[in-house]
């Protein structure tokens, strides 16, 4: 059974504006990144998950329970940390995890406070004291202390230094071993990629792609950059696999396609100052999926 199953869920606010009909598998133990800007959809699906929004159309299962119909087992069985995190000012986060621990039978105090000590958490300060940052890690602790199968984060590490960011993508890697299920959403590109297995691009409430991560950045060309020590007899620009290419002088700038060999091949009479082939990253599918206008050579 998969963790989570999606079929043609939906939830339109107006006209062609919220979240259009969705499919969906996420098998367990999978950690799924969820990757769309501002105003995607990102929100909205995840709230349809969980019984907060009712369904337009279509459906959706976590851990074999319907979202919107029982709703209250899904809640059981899901750590959800909500994209802007409310808890009670005046609790602390010490009290806050002795309430989840006396609410969720897989939950324990000592976890939670082994998960806020790794987050470098004030256990003791008033939630309403707090900086942001402070506050999304009292919402990550909660949501992972709950020993859930199913982890599902709304923009987990937004407002976070970077080492907490660190920290929190170890947990969730700590969370797959442990056989449980991540669907992450999230804007930083760079993020998601450190830890996800498949991603899912969201556009203007429609899910566009669905790969592997490995697929989709081997799916992707590398750039290119030549540096010729003497004005090439090749013209790089017109090899099979290379787009974009441009030549300015004597220094060379492309997107190849194709294994480096096959370059390095077509390169090897000529004399080169220095040669780089750079992979793609996550942030380049990214912008190519969502700006077709944007220019391929840096
Ligand atoms: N309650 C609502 N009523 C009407 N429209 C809404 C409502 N909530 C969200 N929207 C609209 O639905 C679209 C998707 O919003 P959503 O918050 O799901 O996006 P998101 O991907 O989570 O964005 P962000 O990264 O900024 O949090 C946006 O156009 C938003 O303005």
């Amino acid at each position: 059974m998969n963790a989570i199953e999606i079929s043609g869920l939906s939830k339109l606010y107006a006209p062609g504006v919220g979240l259009k009909p969705m499919t969906l598998a996420v098998p367990p133990g999978e950690i799924f990144g969820f990757l769309g800007p501002n105003g995607a959809g990102k929100t909205t699906t995840i709230r349809t998950l969980l019984g907060f929004l009712r369904p337009g159309g279509g459906q959706a299962q976590i851990l074999g329970h319907d979202v919107w119909r029982e709703r209250e087992a899904v809640h059981a069985r899901v750590g959800y940390l909500p994209g802007d995190v409310h808890l009670r000012p005046e609790w602390t986060a010490g009290e806050l995890i002795r309430r989840t621990a006396a609410l969720r039978p897989a939950a324990t105090p000592e976890h939670g406070t082994q998960v806020a000590r790794r987050l470098t958490l004030d256990l003791n300060r008033r939630v309403g004291t707090l900086s942001k940052g402070n506050r999304q890690k009292v919402g990550l602790v909660l949501a992972l202390m709950t020993g859930a199968e199913v982890l599902i984060l709304d923009e987990p590490t937004d407002g976070l230094d970077p080492l907490a960011q660190e920290t929190v993508l170890e947990l969730l890697r700590e969370a797959r071993a442990g056989g449980r299920t991540v669907f992450l959403s999230s804007h930083v590109l760079g993020e998601v990629e450190r830890v996800a297995d498949r991603v899912g691009l969201i556009r203007a409430g429609e899910l566009i792609r669905v790969e592997e991560l490995a697929t989709l950045k081997a799916s992707l060309p590398q750039q290119v950059r030549v540096s010729f020590a003497a004005p090439p007899q090749l013209r790089l620009a017109e090899l099979p696999g290379m787009s974009g290419g441009e030549q300015l002088g004597l220094d060379f700038r492309g997107l190849w396609r194709g294994a480096p060999d096959t370059l390095i091949r077509a390169l090897a009479r000529e004399s080169l100052r220095s040669l780089s082939l750079t992979p793609s990253s996550l942030e380049d599918a990214f912008l190519g999926e969502y700006r077709p206008e944007v220019p391929h050579v840096a």
